[in-house]
């Protein structure tokens, strides 16, 4: 093991000063730690999009590691930073996510504890010991956009429902909130959703009735400390794994929710088929459908084309 404090790494730390459970006092306990092992950078996000900037500024000025402190919306602009325009996983620095979001999926998909000062520990050892690893990322394109998802994307009914849940504001409570949009949704709109084509790589073709979900990981998200699993074989070392709720009833809108809360491997059969390790996905809705990616509301698209970018980020846990 080298040794770290004779020739210390140069490490940017991202803080986003507005992630729902980030404090001055937490941040400075994250820095104390961090800056006994790197030669430690911090700066502070001002707005949306500012930590894509940072972290693009940082792979270019050659920082070895950069750190995230915020949520799934900070984790993922500063990885479409780090590895903007394409750059190759072994020319960008590596990657630690330290959470401090309610939810930090991504976190904890690669391991680490939801308690930031517990996750801080494990990054710091594994800077210490040099314990990397390569993971996929997912790719959305469409229009205008091409962006890079760590964990989820989604056309559809979830999108939906992130919306309203996001126009809540509160973030503590987030399990009740996620009932209360379900709920308003169903409302609205009902069970039956727009028609959504769904084009895999293995050339099959799915008619969805209202929500497609593909994810890089798992599990899908998390309420509280239980994981909720729509694909529970998809893996940062696979392609991407993609959910496709076909017709529903209401009662089967129940049962398929319920599974996903204590089913260990997500619904499947005949309202919902699910597929693994896919390298390519294109989504054609009838209408305009909201979608969502790593968990942000991000406007309404009739087509989208996602991705696997395999072994795209090199990450320390
Ligand atoms: N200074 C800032 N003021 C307002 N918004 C910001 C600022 N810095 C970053 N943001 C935006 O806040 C959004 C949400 O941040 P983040 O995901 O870190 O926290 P969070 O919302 O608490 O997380 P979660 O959604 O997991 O609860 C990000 O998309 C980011 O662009």
């Amino acid at each position: 093991m080298r040794d770290l404090k004779a020739a210390p790494q140069r490490g940017l730390l991202i803080v986003n000063p507005k992630a729902s459970t980030g404090s001055r006092r937490r941040t400075r306990w994250v820095v104390k730690k961090l800056d006994a092992v790197l030669d430690l950078t911090v700066e502070k996000t001002g707005d949306r999009g500012h930590g894509e900037e940072l972290a693009r500024r940082g792979a270019d000025a050659g920082y070895d590691v950069v750190l995230s402190l915020g949520g799934d919306g900070t984790v993922n602009e500063v990885v479409n930073g780090l590895v903007a325009g394409g750059r190759p996983a072994a020319e960008a620095p590596l990657f630690a996510p330290i959470p401090a979001g309610s939810t930090n999926v991504f976190a904890r998909a690669l391991g680490l504890p939801w308690d930031r000062r517990r996750a801080s520990m494990a990054i710091v050892a594994a800077l210490e010991e040099r314990r990397t690893r390569t993971v996929s990322l997912g790719r959305l394109q469409g229009d205008d956009l091409d962006r890079l998802f760590t964990f989820c994307a989604g056309l559809g009914w979830d999108a939906s429902i992130i919306k309203k849940v996001e126009s809540y504001r509160k973030k503590r409570n987030l399990g009740a909130h996620y009932a209360r949009a379900v709920m308003a949704e169903l409302n609205e709109h009902g069970v039956e959703g727009d028609s959504i084509q769904v084009s895999l790589s293995t050339g099959e073709v799915v008619e969805s009735t209202g929500m497609v979900v593909v994810q890089n990981c798992a599990p899908w998200t998390y309420l509280g400390a239980l994981p909720v699993n729509l694909n529970a074989r998809a893996s940062f070392n696979a392609g991407l794994d993609v959910l496709i709720l076909r017709k529903l009833g209401l009662s089967d809108a129940a049962r398929t929710a319920a599974s996903l809360l204590v089913g260990r491997d997500g619904p499947d059969g005949k309202h919902a088929v699910t597929h693994h390790d896919l390298s390519r996905i294109r989504l054609r809705a009838s209408l305009p459908q909201a979608f969502q990616l790593d968990g942000d509301y991000l406007g309404e698209r009739t087509e989208l084309e996602l991705s696997s970018v395999p072994k795209a980020l090199r990450v320390a846990c």
